[in-house]
């Protein structure tokens, strides 16, 4: 394009001034470089023996950050340059960085500073700096460097002032070189190609650019309202919602590395981070958890952290599916492991809940949680009943005090019942050691008696229960649930003669138990069968009256010892017996047709989330934080290890509302700080969250923005999608397209009644119709329906590629593989989050058969992900419901789309 003298004159101008100062920048960066090696080795060389190990360490913290910034600056001196004029008129040149450090003595600042927002204004915007000052943004320019042999460029500039633009430069030095040739050559036909050049290298607007790899494209400077919200403070509950392509992920990404920075922090924010460190010995760079729906989004997304110079991204990344279990097995023992702990059995495929169940996930939880807390305190005061009809005062005393403490409580406020038991703890303490002792001397008395008479007595019990072991398996869950709690001892000895102690010690107290209990023991059971075995080698009736009585009396105390820790761990347990109850009622479960011990993932979620926010609950009170390691409270230290400082989601709707109250409870109490992004409409889960309603019953105060400009797709896909949300009856959302971009593209194309190789011939003409379009062969996908088709698509399109050598890979189970091709084929369901220039969607019809339920989220989900070519092909006429799309296609992108050429 053309351009006024004047305009021309300015925007070279800028040129000068960027490339001098990525000169300047560049070279600074490389002498701090230099400088830095030898300064820090003269530092830690001063430091004597005595500094320490901390000091030195944070030494070398700080000196890799600086290093690593100078690096990036070394690179990328600057991303973005802006004029702005205050309110006396005086105008001041910005120029913005990447990373976490700038150059301010060159006037380099970090975007992630507060001041970096001007970056992202637009022209005639006004700015108020922290000390006051109102700037006006008079000029922008959007800046990509690169560094070339012959000097530094930058590469498709974006220039806007208020006199023009946008307009788009693709090379400074281009616009520089030009104008020096123009002045010297003599020959005419030189000057008319170096003015095309010149013309050419000066465009209107701003471009779409290419997708060229798989991966998040770099986009270094966010929009205005992207912007704001990536700033927004540590400890908020935010949620953006928009549809595809708005840069949700990518302003995702933007806060984490700005919020990782401590130097980005509000002040506030910054001692408690130092506090919260220091206490959880991690670092805040280290302190976070992001969750994805799929293995392959974190793939995909890897680079783009890097870029943020977010460390370790790999490891904190984690799909739900992966970290549930690991929590429920690893840390809070909901799960059976090898060691005997654990109660239940996880089951993909098990299927024991009814429609209720899945329809209305937190009414379930709620019935759940207010049932075990109701449970949990009626079981505790039916203990003190107990306790207040024993024979000795003591007890009595005891146990009405508990009892008035238990009176108070409301379902609602364990916390305080909980600070108020706590009082307690040292008597109920002394009392059952007390019991114990007298108790387990009866016991040991008769024991002795019997090796008295026969020393072999313990040997020939080994030898019985050895014998048992091999024709009893598994022990029936629930009623040795009950006595279970007798004693909190750690691994009982499983053989020889200690194991045959505890089994005669365990014996005797069920049998004494019983007695005083008017019960009679289970004869199948292992108990049942050592004390039969026993026979009249145990204690006298009178004893076993009044020992049971004081076993009844300790195992009601003992409730009391550790109230706490008796609640979260009991909460598995407690949802078995919920689960029995509410079936037998015919409420949230199937009739039959699975086992006790099996459990669903959607009811470990519940499971865990009723154990999460019973332990959050009780952190989140100052005093008992406070007071964590005193032994009321020390049973939730172990919450605080799983505790993150940062907790993000993406593809949030992906996720039920009881999951993500799951992970919003992970973060940590005293900064609650969680950051989600997502879009109902496009939902891939037949349980994930499905209206704002959902996620305000996760977190209340869940800060719900919206951004509505859709960078990803052209205008015909644009347009195709939401004519595909209202044909589909989806919720139609505000949607623009980006100013000043170019944004017209092709039609999408169709192929209707082609199965094999047809599908194949065609889909083959269509690539190499794209690598002819665009010159180069863009970040292309072509999506089936199943695991199953993966491979026999890639090999057959292989075949028919070969000779323009095309290769196409074949990501077997969402695994993206190497870089060196550029075509993928891809099963449908590992397709979230990614981007594509170009998409292809096999038989779409037979998708419709597969997930009758999520079909029309699939398709939508499946066509967004295209930012310029999308084909769909159909085996036999195009599905029903989306027909009324038919108009927005062509058949192939040669051919213009009756009515739009
Ligand atoms: N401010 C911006 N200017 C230009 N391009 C942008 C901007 N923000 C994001 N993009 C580009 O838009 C594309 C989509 O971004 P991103 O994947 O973050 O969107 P999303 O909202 O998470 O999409 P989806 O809902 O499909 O997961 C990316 O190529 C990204 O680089």
């Amino acid at each position: 394009m053309a351009l006024t003298a004047d305009s021309k004159q300015h925007v070279e101008d800028v040129a000068e001034d960027v490339l001098a100062q990525f000169e300047r920048t560049a070279s600074a960066a490389k002498a701090k470089l230099g400088e830095a090696a030898s300064l820090t080795t003269d530092v830690l060389a001063g430091v004597n023996t005595l500094t320490s190990g901390s000091t030195i360490q944070r030494l070398r913290e700080i000196d890799s950050q600086n290093r690593a910034s100078y690096e990036l600056l070394s690179r990328e001196p600057a991303i973005a340059r802006v004029v702005v004029e205050d309110e006396e008129g005086e105008r001041q040149t910005y120029y913005f960085c990447r990373g976490d450090q700038g150059m301010a003595n060159l006037g380099v600042i970090s975007y992630r500073a507060p001041i970096g927002r001007l970056a992202s204004l637009p022209i005639g915007e006004e700015f108020r700096r922290p000390d006051g000052r109102e700037l006006h943004v008079l000029e922008r320019t959007q800046l990509r460097p690169a560094a070339l042999p012959e000097g530094w460029d930058s590469r498709d500039t974006i220039v806007e002032a208020e006199a023009f633009g946008p307009i788009t430069i693709e090379s400074l030095r281009a616009l520089l070189t030009k104008i020096a040739g123009e002045e010297v050559t003599e020959d005419i036909l030189g000057q008319l190609l170096a003015e095309e050049t010149v013309k050419a290298n000066v465009i209107e607007g701003v471009r779409r650019s290419v997708i060229t790899k798989m991966g998040l494209r770099d986009q270094p400077v966010l929009d205005q309202y992207q912007d704001e919200i990536f700033r927004l403070p540590l400890d908020k509950r935010l949620l953006i919602l928009g549809p595809p392509g708005t840069g949700k992920t990518t302003t995702l990404i933007r806060r984490l590395g700005q919020k990782l920075d401590t130097a980005f922090l509000e002040e506030g924010e910054q001692r408690l981070v130092d506090s919260l460190g220091t206490t959880q010995g991690v670092a805040h760079s280290d302190s976070w958890l992001m969750f994805t729906p799929t293995e392959l989004l974190k793939q995909y997304l890897k680079e783009a952290f890097a870029r943020e110079g977010v460390p370790a991204s790999d490891l904190r990344i984690r799909t739900w599916h992966d970290y549930r279990r690991e929590l429920a097995r690893n840390a809070f023992g909901v799960l059976r492991t090898a060691t005997g702990g654990g109660t239940f059995v996880l089951k993909d495929g098990v299927r024991n809940l009814n429609a209720e169940a899945l329809a209305r996930p937190t009414e379930w939880y709620s019935d759940f949680d207010a049932w075990q807390r109701s449970v949990y305190v009626q079981e505790s005061r039916d203990a003190t009943v107990l306790l207040s009809q024993a024979a000795s005062t003591e007890v009595r005393d005891l146990g009405s005090r508990l009892a008035s403490i238990l009176e108070r409580a409301s379902d609602g406020a364990l916390a305080s019942t909980f600070a108020a038991l706590a009082a307690e703890l040292p008597k109920v303490q002394a009392l059952v050691s007390k019991l114990k002792e007298a108790s387990d001397a009866k016991i040991k008395g008769v024991l002795n008696l019997q090796l008295n008479r026969n020393r072999a007595f313990l040997d020939e019990l080994a030898r019985f229960l050895d014998g048992l072991q091999q024709t009893q398996v598994t022990d029936t869950d629930e009623a040795d649930d009950l006595d279970a709690d007798e004693e909190e001892e750690a691994a009982a000895p499983r053989t020889g003669r200690a194991a045959a102690l505890n089994a005669y010690m365990q014996a005797v107290r069920a049998q004494a138990r019983s007695a005083a209990a008017k019960r009679t023991l289970s004869k199948t059971s292992r108990t049942g069968k050592i004390v039969e075995w026993l026979g009249d080698r145990t204690l006298t009736e009178a004893d076993r009256a009044e020992v049971g009585a004081s076993l009844l009396v300790q195992t009601s105390a003992r409730r009391f010892t550790n109230p706490v820790k008796r609640y979260v761990d009991g909460i598995p347990k407690r949802y078995r017996t919920f689960r029995r109850q509410r079936q037998e009622g015919g409420a949230w479960y199937l009739k039959d047709g699975f086992e006790a011990r099996d459990i669903h993932p959607l009811e470990l979620d519940l499971v865990l989330l009723a154990i999460l926010r019973a332990a959050g609950d009780l952190i989140s009170r100052p005093n008992v934080l406070r007071d964590i390691d005193s032994p009321a409270w020390s049973s939730l230290q172990p919450f605080l290890g799983h505790f993150r400082n940062q907790i993000l989601v993406d593809e949030a709707t992906d996720f039920s509302p009881i999951q993500l109250a799951c992970m919003g409870a992970l973060a940590h109490p005293r900064l609650r700080s969680i950051f989600a992004c997502g879009d109902f409409n496009q939902r891939l889960t037949t349980w994930g969250a499905r209206s704002t309603d959902d996620l305000k019953w996760v977190f209340p105060d869940f800060d719900i923005k919206e951004i509505a400009v859709s960078y990803r797709q052209s205008k015909q896909l644009n347009e195709l999608a939401r004519a595909m949300i209202r044909a589909v009856g989806g919720t139609e959302q505000h949607v623009s397209l980006p100013a000043h971009v170019d944004s017209n593209g092709v039609a999408p194309a169709l192929l209707e009644y082609a199965a094999g190789e047809d599908v194949v011939a065609w889909l083959a003409d269509r690539i190499r119709e794209i690598e002819r379009f665009v010159g180069q062969l863009p970040s292309t996908a072509i999506f089936v329906n199943s695991e199953a088709e993966v491979a026999p698509v890639a090999d057959a399109l292989n075949t028919v590629l070969a000779e323009h050598n095309i290769q196409v890979i074949a990501c077997r189970e969402g695994q993206a593989v190497g870089q060196e091709s550029n075509v993928r084929v891809f099963d449908v369901q590992h397709i979230k989050g990614l981007e594509f220039e170009a998409v292809f969607f096999v038989a779409i019809d037979r998708l419709a058969a597969l997930h009758p339920e999520l079909f029309d989220k699939y398709l939508y989900v499946g066509t967004t992900r295209a930012a310029t070519y999308l084909g769909l092909t159909c085996e036999g006429a195009m599905p029903a419901a989306i027909e009324s799309l038919r108009t927005h296609f062509g058949q192939d992108w040669r051919t213009p789309v009756a009515g739009t050429a």
